[in-house]
């Protein structure tokens, strides 16, 4: 058999910028989550989302991945619940993946890697202005991470999909309208949650991070679409946007919870 090492060594990705690790960093992601070591906490509610098609903007090539930015200047497309204290604005979801399907998520499960992860991006607009200003906050975000792996086509995630050849360079953007993100959540409600930072530039420590128990399935030709795309401008030599996934972090003196036994 042969011997797929999952290859997290930044010095052969020079082009993933995130650095390994951030000075003085002590809650850091991603993370490995072992199932056995996260703790049921009963008074975890069910996540409530609330997105309206609406506010979806744009689709844009950022040069790190392609994202969905959403219109965020009001309560229209949000989530609450869960761990969350208050309510949160979705800013826009991205995805990480890899060069073939033995890796590309940026958290894993008890060491299991998934081809592609999915993050929706959420500010809390209850205390902080901006997304800007959220940013720089302990409990300024919440992300939600859902897997995905390979089977059935995944009808949803089409039309992202037909989208990409349009945003193939860096900086390229193209209008998206009216896509319903919750389309791309697991019917399952069980999640972990942690406190982390965000995994790419300016990798701040003001994630509270909601981690799909159970992963979505899309199909081999979907997830090869992802790695058409390219982390270069036109003109520049083309370089495939393909692990674009930030190492595993040390949990030090964090719990990772679980809302299910
Ligand atoms: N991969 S991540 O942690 O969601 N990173 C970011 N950066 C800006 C918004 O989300
Ligand atoms: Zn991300």
């Amino acid at each position: 058999a042969i011997c797929i090492h999952k290859n997290r060594n930044d010095a052969l990705h020079p082009l993933w910028q995130s650095p390994l690790s951030v000075p003085g960093g002590t809650r850091q992601s991603p993370i490995d989550i072992q199932w056995r070591d996260s703790i049921f906490d009963p008074y975890l509610r069910p996540l409530k989302t609330s997105y309206d098609p609406d506010t979806c903007l744009h689709i844009w090539n950022n040069g790190y991945s392609f994202l969905v930015e959403f219109e965020d200047s009001a309560d229209k497309s949000i989530i609450m619940g869960g761990p969350l204290e208050n309510q949160y604005r979705l800013k826009q979801f991205h995805f990480h993946w890899g060069a073939i399907n033995e890796w590309g998520s940026e958290h894993t499960i008890d060491s299991r890697v998934y081809p592609a992860e999915l993050h929706l991006v959420h500010w809390n607009a209850v205390k902080y202005e901006s997304f800007e200003d959220a940013v720089m906050e302990g409990n300024g975000l919440a992300v939600i991470g859902v897997f995905l792996k390979l089977g059935a086509y995944h009808e949803g995630l089409q039309k992202l999909v037909d989208a990409l050849p349009a945003v193939k360079h860096k900086d390229e953007i193209v209008e998206f309208d009216s896509f319903d993100p919750s389309c791309l959540l697991p019917s399952c409600p069980d999640y972990w949650t942690y406190a982390g930072s965000l995994t790419t530039p300016p990798l701040t420590e003001s994630v509270t991070w909601i981690i799909k128990k159970k992963a979505i399935e899309v199909d081999e030709d979907q997830l090869e679409a992802f790695r058409m795309l390219l982390f270069t401008s036109p003109g520049e030599e083309e370089k495939r946007m393909v692990d674009n996934f930030r190492p595993l972090q040390p949990l030090m003196n964090r719990t990772v919870r679980s809302s299910f036994q």
